[in-house]
């Protein structure tokens, strides 16, 4: 394919409610999107146009990880679409061709980025995928049309609150119940949630790296809850410690922030300090480096789940897709839109029975509805070679 104009759009969609981590409260989700322009050769036959869009999962602030929606932006318009159009160290294909599998390859001497990497890779494949008549899940080597939806619960101002909450996921059909922990707040509400809900209700956590090895002592009270794991609780660069927390409780460890790449995954798992991985395509570099992650954890008997960054629509199909995999047992945040959204810029994810259904249609499989994507839209910027 060869690509003659990328949009870098921006946009901004308010939450239906406040959702409230151990680093700070969202009540809005801004969000960069890549939507790439191409002309695809097709044997025998005149290049027929492509476009394919992509979604940066840096958020506003760089509270999750290092990264943020206006940094990546930059990246994004200065150092990374530029090699899109053959301005880069490394050359394209004949007459400028690019494949999406070039991708991370051509943009790997911008150091780091990986959110920002993932959004063009993504957009590259999508319309790749599209020019082909492929689906995502179907490149990727999804097994199932629909995956398992858990939800992720924010902290709450009271635990009766929570437990409203907690109930109405559940009246709602999710499969599995992720509640966000802090120091101060973290026993006391997952408690509240086994005694109402019983232990057959699918729980586990997550601290955004919120504690530290002193913590372990409360920590390990969390392992009276039967819990399916307990993510990040210790720091994104806290590798041996989380290995030394996993010696002093009993609740299996997932790490998500820390999970920045294939190779990260690796050390994780061979220090002991992960049994369980959390997968997220914006944070190792792209769908093509998650399926590595996934194929190494399922080579070495890891559980992975598929995490969520707030995705609207585009990132949500992807994120389905990917969840389809076999490797991916455990329900992962793939959420319906409403989760999050009122109004989602794609047809919305609804849950069925428990379940989001993978999109089945070329590449994404999903494109934004053009006046609701135009309705949240902040900022475009068009480039062209
Ligand atoms: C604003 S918090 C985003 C990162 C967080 N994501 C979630 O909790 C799931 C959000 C979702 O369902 O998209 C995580 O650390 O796993
Ligand atoms: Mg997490």
């Amino acid at each position: 394919m060869k690509i003659t104009g990328v949009e870098l759009r921006t946009v901004r969609m308010p939450l239906v409610s406040p959702f409230t981590t151990s680093f700070g409260t969202e009540t809005d989700r801004l969000a960069v999107l890549v939507r790439v322009v191409g002309k695809a050769g097709r044997p025998h036959s005149q290049p027929v146009e492509v476009q394919g869009w992509g979604e940066c999962v840096a958020m506003e602030r760089p509270l999750y990880s290092l990264e943020y929606a206006a940094g990546a932006l930059e990246v994004m318009r200065r150092f990374l679409v530029p090699v899109l159009f053959g301005q880069g160290p490394t050359g394209l294909g004949p007459d400028g061709e690019i494949t999406a599998e070039r991708v991370a390859a051509l943009l790997e001497h911008v150091v780091g980025h990986r959110m920002a990497k993932a959004a063009v890779e993504m957009a590259v494949l999508d319309a790749q995928l599209r020019g082909t008549g492929q689906s995502l899940g179907g490149y990727l080597g999804a097994e199932r049309h629909r995956v398992p939806a858990g939800v992720s619960v924010g902290v709450q101002p009271s635990i009766r609150e929570l437990i409203d909450v907690v109930g109405d996921y559940l009246a709602q059909g999710y499969l599995r119940i992720k509640l966000k922990i802090r120091p101060g707040w973290d026993v006391d509400p997952v408690e509240a949630v086994r005694e109402r809900f019983g232990d057959r209700v699918a729980l586990q956590v997550d601290a955004n790296a919120a504690y530290t090895l002193a913590d372990a002592r409360i920590l390990r009270r969390l392992d009276a809850f039967d819990l399916l794991l307990i993510e990040q609780p210790l720091a994104e660069d806290d590798i041996r410690q989380h290995a030394e927390l996993a010696r002093l409780i009993s609740t299996p460890i997932c790490l998500d922030e820390s999970i920045v790449s294939a190779r990260a995954a690796a050390d994780a798992i061979a220090l002991g300090a992960a049994q369980v991985i959390n997968i997220k395509a914006g944070r190792v570099g792209g769908y093509l480096e998650a399926r590595r992650v996934h194929d190494l954890c399922r080579a070495g008997g890891i559980a992975v789940w598929c995490g969520g960054m707030l995705e609207t629509g585009l990132g949500r199909a992807a994120n389905a897709a990917l969840a389809a995999l076999p490797g991916f047992t455990l329900p992962g945040d793939v959420s319906a839109s409403d989760r999050f959204y009122a109004r989602d810029i794609t047809t919305p994810f609804v849950l069925a029975d428990g379940h989001i259904t993978v999109p089945t249609g070329p590449g994404l499989g999903v494109a934004p509805i053009q006046d609701v994507l135009d309705a949240v839209t902040v900022d475009s910027t068009w480039l062209q070679p």
